[in-house]
């Protein structure tokens, strides 16, 4: 059966790391002896350059229509001076809020070959697996008044939630925890934030229903220094918009490199949304030097996920282990004086290895 895959490459290295994830789908296409549809769609500064929108009908249509996005990243010095809904992150919330993936899961798990590649020490970081659950469709990003005020000497960014919008993603966190080790941390300033008391009320329901749950309250400025003493004792986080954003750079340092963090953003129907955690990095962009492999990992949360094929999100986690565990090294995984690979390098060694797992 064929799949309709949307992909939006972006700018900076989101080109670089989609360019090698196309090549990796289309090799789990062919292991099944099919092809898949792959359109390309405008997000972002490209889109802005082409268009003059950050993010064109044309590709919210593309998107709307496949059965999974895939998404490199967004933005970059040549469009900072633009007006907030003209940037090209704008491109980015304005998918993911017509998509409703409301739900952006960002796993956070060691590799026995990274250990080193972490500042932290190895026994600290040894055998880490936590997921967070980052809501994505609301909260301080999107809520409406976003304006300068009195001639730009006063500015408002809004906070805003329904405790549906927030119970729909503490039910998937909770969800997913009793899937897992059945352990629930949710992070919130509620000593100050009006939201976060509410937010905290929804956990208290919906745990209700989860007897097999435990649940822990954090707050933010506390779960940012927890995250780092004692990373092994988490096991799902959920959060609100930007405090999932932040915590998660934060704890992409436990594994590395954030050039490892993989996400997926689902929502009740609809195609999910896969896209590494990491931005365009304009610093290394052009110069083949971006480590691909989250964005391998988003392919293969894509496979399980969106495109029920378990078997080639195992064959692609197992071929990026088998890299790690070879001493292949990007230059963000490389410790200083150790020798690197680029871009183009690590992506034929995973795609090969795919490639004779699926065969
Ligand atoms: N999902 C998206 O599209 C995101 C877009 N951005 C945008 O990206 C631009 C740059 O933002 P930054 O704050 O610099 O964050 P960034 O994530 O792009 O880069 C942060 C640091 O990590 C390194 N890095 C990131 N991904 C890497 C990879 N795959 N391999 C090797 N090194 C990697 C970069 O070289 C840089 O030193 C901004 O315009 C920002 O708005 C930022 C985060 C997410
Ligand atoms: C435009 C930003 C919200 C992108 C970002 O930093 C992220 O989603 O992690
Ligand atoms: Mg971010």
């Amino acid at each position: 059966m064929t799949k309709n895959i949307a992909i939006l490459p972006g700018d900076g290295i989101g080109r670089e790391v989609t360019a090698e994830a196309v090549k990796l789908v289309q090799i789990v296409a062919a292991s099944r002896g099919e092809t898949w549809n792959l359109e390309e769609g405008l997000i972002g500064g490209a889109a802005l350059d082409q268009t003059g929108s950050p993010l064109p009908d044309e590709t919210l249509r593309l998107c709307q229509a496949a059965d999974a996005v895939l998404l490199g990243a967004v933005g970059g010095p040549k469009w900072d001076h633009l007006p907030g809904d003209k940037r090209p992150e704008a491109g980015l919330l304005g998918i993911r809020k017509a998509l409703e993936v409301y739900a952006n899961l960002r796993p956070i798990q060691t590799w026995p070959g990274l250990l080193l590649a972490s500042p932290l020490k190895p026994e600290l970081v040894e055998g880490v697996d936590f997921i967070i659950v980052r809501e994505l469709t609301g909260g301080l990003y999107f809520g409406q008044p976003k304006a300068r005020l009195d001639g730009g000497e006063a500015v408002v960014d809004t906070l805003h939630y329904t405790r549906a919008e927030i119970r729909r993603v503490v039910k998937m966190a909770f969800e997913l925890a009793k899937g897992r080790r059945g352990r629930l941390t949710s992070v919130d300033k509620a000593n100050v934030l009006e939201s976060s008391r509410v937010w905290r009320e929804v956990v208290e329901e919906v745990a209700a229903s989860y007897p097999g749950v435990s649940v822990e309250h954090l707050l933010v400025d506390n779960a940012a220094m927890q995250i780092i003493t004692r990373p092994k004792t988490f096991d799902v986080i959920v959060t609100e918009n930007m405090f999932g954003d932040i915590l998660s750079d934060e704890a992409a340092v436990i594994t590395g490199s954030i050039g490892m963090l993989p996400s997926a953003s689902l929502g009740e129907a609809g195609p999910g949304l896969y896209e590494p955690v990491h931005g365009s990095a304009p610093d290394i962009a052009g110069q083949g030097l971006a480590n691909p492999l989250a964005t391998f990992l988003s392919v293969a949360l894509m496979m399980r996920h969106s495109l029920h094929f378990p078997e080639a999100a195992d064959a692609i986690e197992q071929a990026v282990h088998g890299v790690i565990e070879q001493g292949i090294r990007t230059r963000d995984l490389a410790r200083s004086g150790e020798a690197f690979v680029r871009t183009a390098e690590v992506s034929a060694m995973v795609c090969e290895d795919v490639k004779r797992r699926l065969a």
